[in-house]
């Protein structure tokens, strides 16, 4: 029985000589929220490249859903849904073509895509909105969109990179809602980046990334003890957020 959606063990990253990611580790449990948290430069867009393939991993272990990404990658891929900073989808194209297009991508029937993208689109609160252009949506509903998307062939484990940037308060709120939701209720996992620490309730597993380096792993709670979580953030990097 394999009990972590993502186990990430000793990995390290460089470009060129500098050393982006030096020996990281971290679990994202089976079902359970995990708040990657780092200033911009931290390592976590790094980390996420490694994950989904886009670098080559080749120290220490990654494995997703107990498949390891160096030996069976495509089955360690097709239990990843990957929400990416960087907008996603094609502005020009419908919700629905956008989704029947990454459902063809993950070799989903179209038979099974038209059943897939009302299931997600439900999911993340948008079926009135599958006819729209993806340019015609707020920006929290795009983002919204864009969760439905990596939804589409059923993942394990979400990666969402700092997927509220660009959103307003409200929206923002939403954003985290959802994937919180989709945990509860859905029984995927997630491993939510961001430097905002008001994302991060006291029950989450949070990892502390700061300049390549986990300096703290464990509850929120704990982490943040009586001090709270600013200030505990402060005494580790000597940055505030
Ligand atoms: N292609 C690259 N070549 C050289 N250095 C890079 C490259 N990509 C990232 N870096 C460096 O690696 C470090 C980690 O960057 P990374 O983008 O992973 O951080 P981050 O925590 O995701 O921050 P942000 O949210 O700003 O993207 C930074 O010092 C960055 O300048």
């Amino acid at each position: 029985m394999v009990t972590a959606a993502l186990e990430i063990d000793q990995v390290n990253h460089r470009f060129g000589r500098f050393q982006a990611l030096k020996e990281v580790s971290l679990i994202v449990p089976r079902g359970g929220f995990t708040a990657l948290l780092g200033v911009n430069g931290a390592g976590k867009t790094t980390l996420f490249s490694l994950i989904t393939r886009l670098y080559n991993n080749s120290t220490g272990s990654i494995r997703v859903a107990g498949y390891d990404l160096r030996r069976e990658p495509m089955q360690a891929l097709a239990r990843l849904g990957v929400v990416f900073q960087s907008r996603a989808m094609d502005a020009d194209l419908t919700v629905r073509q956008n989704l029947a297009y990454h459902a063809s991508l993950h070799g989903i029937s179209r038979q099974d895509a038209a059943g897939r993208i009302e299931e997600v689109l439900s999911q993340v609160g948008l079926v009135g909105k599958s006819a729209d252009r993806v340019s015609a949506l707020s920006g929290g509903q795009q983002r919204r969109a864009e969760i439905a998307r990596a939804l589409i062939h059923r993942p394990d484990i979400l990666l969402l990179d700092e997927a509220t940037v660009g959103l307003d308060v409200k929206s923002r709120a939403e954003v985290l809602e959802l994937t919180r939701r989709l945990i509860a209720e859905n029984g995927v996992s997630a491993l939510w980046a961001t430097h905002i620490m008001d994302e991060i309730q006291p029950d989450d597993d949070l990892v502390i990334l700061h300049q390549g380096q986990v300096l703290r792993r464990g509850s929120a709670a704990d982490i943040a003890g009586r001090q709270g979580l600013t200030q505990a953030f402060l005494d580790l990097t000597g940055v505030a957020v």
